[in-house]
């Protein structure tokens, strides 16, 4: 080797857990700038590219930001400025490096698809660190296009742009995975001793995504209602107090049914009055589940008559997430370990 051969730091095995992405702030600009890459996502939309470009920039952009900024303000985390997903996929990755400590030559860092830390960044930030094999899991135990693919496009586009590419690995999605199930019904009975009530419906409400896409062949409704069978077997509920819903509806097109909204306001009337919701497709809470369910959800099954709801927290960094995610990668690691 030349005396004057650059030192490379080699033998180290990243992991980078992948989280949806979230704005820099609740204001205008920066509601735009993050709704302006998450919409011009053609994974996310997948409409004709230029007539979508004319309805984003012309009829969405000037609104939306608004709109979702008020959204997040309500949930903000005033106290580090940031949103909670940031703040919870965060704690996942700490909680993650603790938990695959057992090796040292493993390093764990956390990325968003949309916003920053982004997954180029991390990527670049890993390889620095000596990582030559770098595994990537994107944070969602359901495979969707629009989120997982989303995620493992952003990460091999990336890719594209090095001369010395480190080895990687995706991970399979854990909607089904045994020990995902056990954290989602411990987050439920947590709910019921912290309250003191049983529900009388269950509902395990979902992010949605058009009805065309899972006509196309996505495979997320399948994973939704796989997760929510399982949940509600190891639960040991009957179906008449437990429901698959959808929520988080975008645009005028008919997506993946029964809406969360409209059961919310619609059980009351059915005699279910003590309902809880759980949000098993979020690995992390997110203004989807604190504000959409927390606030709004639980405002419009007030309002129709409920009497009682309570909303079960994401696994975020709870000890048996962490746990769920380090096997899920200690697997994965396997012949690189
Ligand atoms: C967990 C799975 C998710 C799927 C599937 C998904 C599909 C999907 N989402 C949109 C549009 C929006 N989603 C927004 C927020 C958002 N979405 C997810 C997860 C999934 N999305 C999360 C975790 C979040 C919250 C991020 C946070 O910072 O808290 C938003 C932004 C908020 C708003 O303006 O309402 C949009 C827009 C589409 C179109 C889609 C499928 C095609
Ligand atoms: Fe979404
Ligand atoms: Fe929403």
């Amino acid at each position: 080797m030349p005396t004057d051969h650059p030192a490379i730091a080699h033998g180290r095995i990243g992991v980078l857990i992948v989280n949806l992405g979230t704005p820099d702030g609740t204001d205008y600009q920066s509601m735009r700038r993050y709704l302006k890459e998450f919409l011009s996502d053609r994974r996310v939309i997948e409409l004709n590219p230029l007539a979508w470009k004319v309805i984003l920039n012309l009829f969405i952009l000037p609104f939306r930001p608004q709109k979702s900024g008020k959204a997040y303000a309500a949930i903000w985390n005033e106290a580090r400025d940031e949103s909670p997903l940031r703040t919870l996929t965060r704690a996942q990755g700490e909680g993650l490096g603790r938990a695959l400590s057992h090796d040292d030559r493993i390093v764990v860092d956390w990325a968003m698809r949309y916003g920053q830390p982004s997954i180029a960044k991390k990527i670049d930030a890993l390889k620095q660190k000596g990582c030559d094999r770098i595994a990537v899991m994107a944070l969602y135990p359901q495979y969707s296009a629009s989120t997982t693919a989303s995620v493992y496009d952003q990460l091999f586009r990336h890719l594209m742009t090095l001369r010395w590419q480190p080895a990687v690995r995706t991970m399979a999605p854990y909607h089904d995975d045994g020990d995902y199930i056990k954290a989602l019904v411990a987050s439920v009975e947590r709910k019921i001793a912290e309250t003191g009530w049983e529900p009388d419906m269950l509902l395990a409400s979902f992010h949605g995504i058009p009805k065309s896409y899972f006509e196309a062949g996505d495979p997320y409704h399948c994973h939704c209602q796989k997760t929510g069978r399982l949940l509600r077997e190891a639960l040991g509920y009957d179906e008449n107090r437990f429901m698959v819903t959808f929520q988080s509806r975008f645009g005028p097109k008919e997506w993946l049914q029964p809406y969360t909204d409209q059961t919310l306001e619609a059980l009351p009337g059915m005699g279910k009055k003590k309902v809880m919701v759980i949000s098993p497709g979020f690995a992390s809470d997110c203004v989807e589940t604190l504000e959409e369910i927390g606030l709004e959800g639980k405002k419009l099954f007030l309002d129709a008559g409920g009497e009682a709801f309570a909303r079960i927290d994401c696994l975020n960094d709870h000890p048996d997430h962490i746990a769920l995610l380090a096997k899920l990668l200690d697997k994965e690691l396997k012949g690189w370990l």
